[in-house]
């Protein structure tokens, strides 16, 4: 039985030539694909410390879990190995886990809960734990069981889509929705139509899904602090802004508070 460090230890391997660039790197594009997540986390947290300051500082433990996926997932697509692979799968399941704890409309939680988030907390803590130890005993499905979370989170999206006015929260959904449906259709297609991209030479549907799946978490942070701060940040108005300007078409989303001033 190979070391859970060793090279190629995974049963993962996913469609892009394995060392056709680097004898230490097994996957070149879809390692440093990643890099998406170093520039967005600590750019992110610059840019949305004013909200966090305002709502919870803990928002900021959310970047820093965001740049150790891309630091394991480096390492998983450098090595392919079983510590690499779990890694990042265990990092990615704490993200969304703190992401529910931060951002879920406490109408959303189950009613035995009584709308309590300190309760809501507790029990997702246990059940991440839980699934933490869950995901050592059949690898191969963890990706599968992370990707099909999306489904919960895109109901509760449309919900809050169907019940606002708001047309710039209305914009990122949109957006957020758009984004997260091709990088998914990127994933699932390098998984699943491998022999199809390797007859035509194009493997980088799972590096494409990397940069994706960083715009997707950086616009739907945004579209759930907006949702998050009509229930839990009365009296201040959230204004969406975009860097590096707000009238390019392109841009980082982020969130700046005002006092909302509609009573004066
Ligand atoms: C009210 C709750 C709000 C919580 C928001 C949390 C949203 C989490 C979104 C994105 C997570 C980023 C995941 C990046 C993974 C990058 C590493 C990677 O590629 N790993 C692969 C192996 O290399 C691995 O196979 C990927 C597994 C799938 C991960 C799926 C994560 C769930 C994505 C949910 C996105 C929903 C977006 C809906 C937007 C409207
Ligand atoms: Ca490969
Ligand atoms: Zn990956």
């Amino acid at each position: 039985m190979p070391s859970i460090f060793a090279y190629q230890s995974s049963e993962v391997d996913w469609c892009e030539t394995n060392f056709l660039h680097s004898e230490l790197v097994a996957e070149f594009y879809n390692t440093f694909s990643n890099v998406t997540f170093f520039i967005f986390g600590p750019f992110m947290m610059y840019l949305m410390h004013p909200y966090a300051q305002q709502r919870n500082l803990y928002i900021h433990g959310v970047w820093v879990l965001f740049m150790a996926i891309g630091l394991f997932s480096m390492y998983f697509h450098m090595t392919l190995s079983f510590l690499g692979q779990l890694l990042d799968e265990i990092a990615i399941l704490w993200l969304v886990a703190s992401g529910y704890c931060i951002w879920m409309p406490r109408s959303y939680y189950p009613t035995f809960l009584r709308k309590n988030r300190v309760h809501f907390t507790c029990l997702t803590v246990i059940i991440t734990i839980v699934s933490t130890f869950l995901s050592f005993l059949r690898p191969t499905i963890n990706a599968y069981a992370l990707n099909s979370i999306a489904i919960h989170i895109l109901y509760i999206v449309v919900q809050e889509y169907k019940k606002t006015n708001n047309k710039e929260l209305r914009h990122l959904i949109q957006v957020s929705v758009v984004l997260w449906a091709v990088a998914l259709t990127s994933w699932v297609s390098d998984r699943l139509l491998c022999s199809f991209w390797q007859q035509i030479n194009f493997f980088y549907l799972h590096s494409i899904w990397h940069v994706l799946i960083s715009f997707t978490f950086v616009y739907g942070t945004v579209v759930m602090a907006l949702v998050d701060a009509e229930y839990e940040m009365p009296g201040q108005m959230l204004k969406v802004r975009y860097w590096p300007r707000d009238t390019w078409p392109m841009g980082l989303p982020y969130v700046e508070v005002r006092s909302d001033n509609k009573n004066c």
